[in-house]
């Protein structure tokens, strides 16, 4: 069954800021990684020397390359692979409760959740394990929850070129809850709305009536 059609490429001048990062500092090389560990351990009153933190750089930096493995991928890419044979379904899809793993660029703390994509397709509808690759590899980027959020939903809306896109993320950020005003319970919510979603107030209420809403449940 050929189901498979690659879309046209989003524009060139877009301005992108999805794209794989090419910082101008240099990547430190594994060795700088790790002494640089060292010297938080000895910051926070510990001795990097000792025998069950002899082996901790080493991991930390392994670590640093899941938590922060978002800046080697093209988001883009991951809705290359359209199906064009949905019979020209154009109601909402909804794919809710994706965890959220990312990192607070202020404090370089965890930030951790749930993200509710959704959008209308206009004769292209994408498999939905990309939404969930999409989110992750903003995810896995420093970032504001301000930003992740408006970059997942305008890399949908400017790849697949649907109708309307709306993503929601609700997420509690360390920096909140173990640290500064402790509060472990709060958490953030934000919303991106694009096309129809944003015109039609009704199309907003009846996704919001879709999602189950809560952290802890
Ligand atoms: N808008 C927004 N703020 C964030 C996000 N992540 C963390 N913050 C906030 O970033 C702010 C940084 O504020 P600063 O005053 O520079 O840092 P700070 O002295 O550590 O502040 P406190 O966290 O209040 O102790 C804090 O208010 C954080 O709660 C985010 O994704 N979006
Ligand atoms: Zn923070």
């Amino acid at each position: 069954m050929d189901l498979l059609q690659t879309p046209t490429p989003p524009d060139a001048d877009n301005t992108d800021d999805t794209a794989p990062i090419d910082t101008a500092a240099p990547r430190p090389g594994r060795a700088a990684v790790e002494a640089a560990v060292r010297t938080l351990i000895a910051a926070a009153g510990d001795d990097p020397a000792r025998e069950g933190l002899r082996d901790t750089p080493a991991r930390v930096a392994r670590a640093y390359g899941e938590w922060f493995s978002g800046y080697a991928i093209d988001p883009k890419a991951y809705l290359n692979r359209v199906f064009d044979e949905a019979e020209g379904y154009e109601d909402t899809v909804l794919l809710r409760d994706i965890p959220l793993v990312s990192t607070c660029e202020h404090h370089m703390a965890p930030i951790t959740g749930r993200v509710h994509v959704a959008y209308r397709p206009r004769g292209r509808v994408v498999g939905i394990s990309k939404l969930s690759r999409l989110v992750d590899a903003f995810g896995r980027r420093l970032q504001l929850q301000e930003r992740l959020t408006q970059q997942i939903a305008t890399t949908l809306f400017s790849v697949l070129k649907p109708s309307g896109v709306a993503v929601i993320v609700e997420a509690r950020h360390g920096c909140m809850t173990t640290r500064g005003v402790n509060q472990p319970h709060v958490a953030m919510v934000t919303k991106a709305w694009l096309g129809d979603f944003r015109e039609d107030a009704e199309l907003r209420r009846d996704l919001l009536a879709a999602i189950p809403f809560g952290l802890d449940r």
